[in-house]
């Protein structure tokens, strides 16, 4: 499988990693500075957008959404019945053949995690993608992260909760660091405590399963310390500050489209 890569940034890159595990990749930026970090990773570089398409068995559209309308018609008529794979937020299914032209695409939403293999990646195919186009797109991207399969009309959310998710989980994990700066930690030990915290927790929960609430109640001992922390946070309305975060997102990403 030869997968090339349109647009080497921050997603286009954490891509490359996990995708070169797997399939042959190429990339192209307007960028041409982002050569170097491809060529460094293993990853072949294409002189022109031509010179990739002619080059790949399915292309992932990976610019920021101001800029996909311009290679999406770039693209018009030079697909060849190969499969264009896009993770622009709010860029729907329709919009994107609005561009290229009737051709075989998937709609993905994934998040920077995919540079670890860790990503949350959502996927919906339209009606052109054939079965052994679909298995192709699991067999490559599985090594990326987790694969959900949604409905377009879900897309938004998904984009909100996984794609900007890292974001989120990055502010928490600055706040509790700041928590422990403020406790008479240094920075890094307070990070080193929260990650492990963190990691521990998540895989708790991945090992037992149980409702999260399940588990705060086997943690808050009676009259006991964090009761007092659980207190403040439903005093300050944290689960509908998350709630609101979320739905903004969602919303923004619903603009986008
Ligand atoms: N960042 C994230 O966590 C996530 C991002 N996404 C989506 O992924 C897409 C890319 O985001 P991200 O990687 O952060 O953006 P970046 O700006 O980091 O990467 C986009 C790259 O594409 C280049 N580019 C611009 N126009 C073209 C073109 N015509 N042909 C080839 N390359 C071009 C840009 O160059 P230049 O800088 O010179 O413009 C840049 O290097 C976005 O649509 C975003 O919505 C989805 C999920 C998560
Ligand atoms: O913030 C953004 O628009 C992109 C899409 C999801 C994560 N980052």
């Amino acid at each position: 499988m030869r997968i090339g890569i349109i647009g080497f940034g921050n997603m286009g890159s954490a891509f490359g990693e996990g995708l070169k595990k797997s399939a042959e990749v190429v990339a192209f930026d307007t960028d041409a500075s982002k050569k170097e970090k491809a060529l460094e990773m293993g990853i072949g570089w294409a002189k022109d957008l031509e010179f990739l398409v002619a080059n790949s068995d399915l292309l992932l559209l990976a610019v920021k959404p101001k800029d996909a309308g311009k290679v999406l018609e770039n693209l018009r008529g030079k697909m060849e019945g190969k499969v264009l794979v896009s993770i622009v937020a709010g860029l729907s299914l329709k919009k994107i053949e609005e561009l290229l032209g009737r051709e075989k695409v998937i709609r993905c939403m994934p998040n920077l995690a995919v540079a670890v293999g860790k990503g949350a990646i959502a996927y919906v195919c339209n009606d052109l993608v054939e079965e052994r186009d679909e298995e192709n797109f699991k067999e490559s991207f599985s090594k990326c992260g987790s694969l959900h399969k949604v409905e377009e009309g879900l897309m938004d959310a998904f984009t909100a909760l996984a794609g900007s998710g890292p974001a989120f989980v990055m502010k928490f994990i600055s706040a509790l660091c700041l928590a422990g700066v403020r406790e008479g930690f240094s920075y890094q030990q307070a990070m080193d405590i929260v990650l492990d915290t963190i990691e521990g927790t998540v895989l708790m929960l991945r090992t037992f399963g149980g409702h999260p609430e399940e588990w705060i109640s086997k943690v808050a001992s009676p009259s006991g310390t964090t009761i007092e922390g659980i207190k403040v946070l439903e005093e300050r309305s944290f689960s509908g500050i998350l709630m609101e975060c979320i739905r903004e997102t969602t919303n923004r990403c619903k603009q986008l489209g």
